[in-house]
Parts: C-alpha cells; sequence; structure tokens
C-alpha cells in the first residue's frame, strides 16, 4: 500500500544561473528502500540537504514525515538519521562511548542512553566489538557505528551516502542484509545514494536516476528492465557436452519452432534469441536430439543494464557535452 513519507514536488535549486536540482517530483512510501544514483555532480547531495532542511530550495516544496523541510527543519531532524559516506569519531573513545555521546547530542534522557546505546550495538552486530576504542576499528566497523549513532535516535527514516564505500564483499554483504532487515522488520524508509550499482540492485525496491539535476526515470528494477528491454527478445544460451559442426545440421529444424530471431552456435554453445520466452521448448527440442545439456542461462538485465541503456538513450538529449559523457560513465562505474 502506498504511504508516503517523503514527497518533493517541483523542487529545484539554482546556485546562480546553475541548475543543480531542476524541477524534481519524487514519492518515497513508508518502508521502502530507494536507491538514489546518477554521476558525479548529478544533484543527489543537494536533493539530499533540501529533505534534511540544511540548504532552502530556490522553488517546490519537500515534505518529509509530513513535515515541511524548509520551514520546519527541526522536526524533520528529530524523524531522519543521515549517515554521510565518512563519518567521524573520537578515537580516544570506545565505539559505546561514542555512540553514549551522540545519544546525549541528541538529547536522550540520561537514565536511557547506556541501555539504549547496548541495545542499538547489538542491532548492528558490534556488540563483541563495543568496548574497544574506535581507533582499532575497521572501515566496515566504522560504517556499523555510523549506522549506530544513526538508529539510536530511532528515526522514520534514513538516509544514507555511499555507505558500502571501501568495505571488502563480505562486509558489504553482510551491511546491505542488515539493512534490509531494518527496513522489513522495523518498517524503517531507506533512502540510500550510491554509486555501486551491484550494492542497489541487491537491496532497493525502487530507485531513481538522476543525470544534471533531473530525475530521468524511477521505478522498481524489473519494471524499468522490462520497459526497456522486452523489445529486445529473450535470449537463452544452453551449453551442451558436446561441440558442434557448422553449419549446425539442426538448425533449421530449431527454428522452425516459432518465434525464433536467431540461432549462434559456438562451439558446444547454442545461444537463441527469440520474441517470445521458448526456453522450455528449446530445452526439449535439444533433449529429443539426443543432446546431453551442462547448463541454461536466461539472459537477464540489470541494473547495469538499465543504467546504461537510459544514459545512451538520453545522452543527446540531457547531455550536450561529449567530455561529460566519458566522464559520467567513468565516474559512475568505477568499483
Ligand atoms: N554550494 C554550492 N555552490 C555552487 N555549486 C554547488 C554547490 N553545491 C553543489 N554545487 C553544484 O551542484 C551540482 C550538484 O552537486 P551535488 O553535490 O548535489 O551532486 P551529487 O550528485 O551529490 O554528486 P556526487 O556523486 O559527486 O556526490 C554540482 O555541479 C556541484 O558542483
Amino acid at each position: 500500500m502506498n504511504d508516503p513519507i517523503i514527497q518533493l514536488k517541483g523542487l529545484s535549486k539554482c546556485y546562480g544561473t546553475f541548475k543543480a536540482v531542476d524541477q524534481l517530483d519524487l514519492t518515497i512510501n513508508k518502508g521502502e528502500i530507494f536507491g538514489l544514483l546518477g554521476p558525479n555532480g548529478a544533484g543527489k547531495t543537494t536533493t539530499i540537504l533540501m529533505m534534511l532542511g540544511l540548504t532552502d530550495p530556490t522553488s517546490g516544496t519537500v515534505q518529509v514525515c509530513g513535515y515541511d523541510s524548509t520551514s520546519n527543519p527541526i522536526a524533520v531532524k528529530r524523524k531522519v538519521g543521515y549517515m554521510p559516506d565518512s563519518v567521524g569519531f573520537y578515537d580516544n573513545m570506545t565505539a559505546l562511548e561514542n555512540l553514549m555521546y551522540i545519544a546525549k547530542l541528541n538529547g536522550m534522557p540520561e537514565d536511557e542512553i547506556s541501555s539504549r546505546a547496548i541495545a542499538t550495538m547489538k542491532q548492528v552486530g558490534l556488540e563483541n566489538d563495543m568496548h574497544k576504542k574506535t581507533s582499532a576499528y575497521s572501515r566496515g566497523m566504522k560504517q556499523r557505528l555510523g549506522l549506530a549513532d544513526v538508529l539510536i535516535k530511532r528515526p522514520d527514516v534514513i538516509i544514507l551516502d555511499e555507505p558500502t564505500l571501501g568495505i571488502d564483499p563480505a562486509g558489504v554483504k553482510d551491511f546491505l542484509i542488515l539493512i534490509k532487515q531494518l527496513s522489513k522488520q522495523q518498517g524503517l524508509t531507506v533512502l540510500l545514494s550510491s554509486h555501486h550499482l551491484h550494492h542497489v540492485q541487491q537491496v532497493c525496491d525502487r530507485v531513481g536516476i538522476f543525470v544534471t539535476g533531473k530525475l530521468l526515470v524511477e521505478g522498481n528494477i524489473n519494471t524499468l528492465s522490462g520497459n526497456l528491454f522486452n523489445k529486445e527478445g529473450y535470449t537463452t544460451r544452453i551449453t551442451l557436452s558436446e561441440s558442434l559442426a557448422q553449419p549446425w545440421e539442426h538448425e533449421m529444424a530449431l527454428q522452425a519452432l516459432g518465434n525464433i530471431k536467431q540461432v549462434a552456435v559456438d562451439n558446444n554453445a547454442i545461444e537463441v534469441s527469440c520474441f517470445q520466452d521458448m526456453t522450455p521448448a528449446i530445452v526439449r527440442f535439444l533433449v529429443q536430439k539426443g543432446y546431453d545439456i551442462m547448463s541454461v542461462h536466461k539472459k537477464e538485465y540489470g541494473l547495469d543494464d538499465i543504467y546504461q541503456q537510459y544514459f545512451e538513450n538520453n545522452s543527446t538529449e540531457n547531455i550536450t557535452n561529449e567530455k561529460s559523457v566519458s566522464f559520467f560513465q567513468r565516474s559512475f562505474f568505477k568499483k
């Protein structure tokens, strides 16, 4: 059910004559994990700052948790936790002491601070390391502690800027699982800004792609991919236990199944592009012809493909400068 918790309407921000954010309309629902994607300078941070009431829009409105971020930023800050890409701690203090200090700054009642800090440490999986000084913390542990800083005030919305930057693959996986759990179990709304498409794809319910201050597209990854790639048809790649001589003797018979655009044979692999998904019929055909099938793989289009496609289709409309095209591709796809 749609239950809007963040609503941006005609939101724009200009720096002099430069439009950093241009007429943004976006609704994010309670409990959603939304991925904010875009190349460097696309306007993601400026949008987040307007949501937090840290910078005023030039025009348009931004509402978070029912409050106008521009006229009522204090109320918004009570409801929203923001984790920047790099969180600083007092290295001479333990992680727990750091967290308790943050709780105190947030105005939490003294008698609740210790128990709530310990509970939050458990929530982010740092219960065994909470008495260590943060100077001894790894990047992954610091990100978890940063998340604890945000969670201790029990926000309704959390905004995470590049939360997986510099964490090793196992740490990333754990961190993303934690985010998903928090969202699903506690109904927490998560806004995640990231350049790591694979991480975003693993965790986000919906994504929005920003380019030069505009929201190019937003939606669920499957829907976006369906809209873009259904016209491309379906591709199934099947590997067999033996190599095939070319031209392959059964190619015409396979084509006769119908709905098939093209058959390509390469050693022991057959790749078939179809207008409709013909995978079961193709597999049946090959088995009937006596082939042993080693693997069947249907090509799926992910966020990388979606991003690339939107970029290519809009490169002339939205990005006029050739140099920014290559910069965009380089910077966004950096791992
Ligand atoms: N205070 C400012 N004064 C002038 N221009 C600014 C200011 N803040 C941001 N900008 C410009 O606005 C544009 C959007 O910047 P923003 O930081 O929102 O992008 P971003 O999408 O967050 O980029 P990144 O992925 O690099 O963090 C950029 O061209 C930036 O140079």
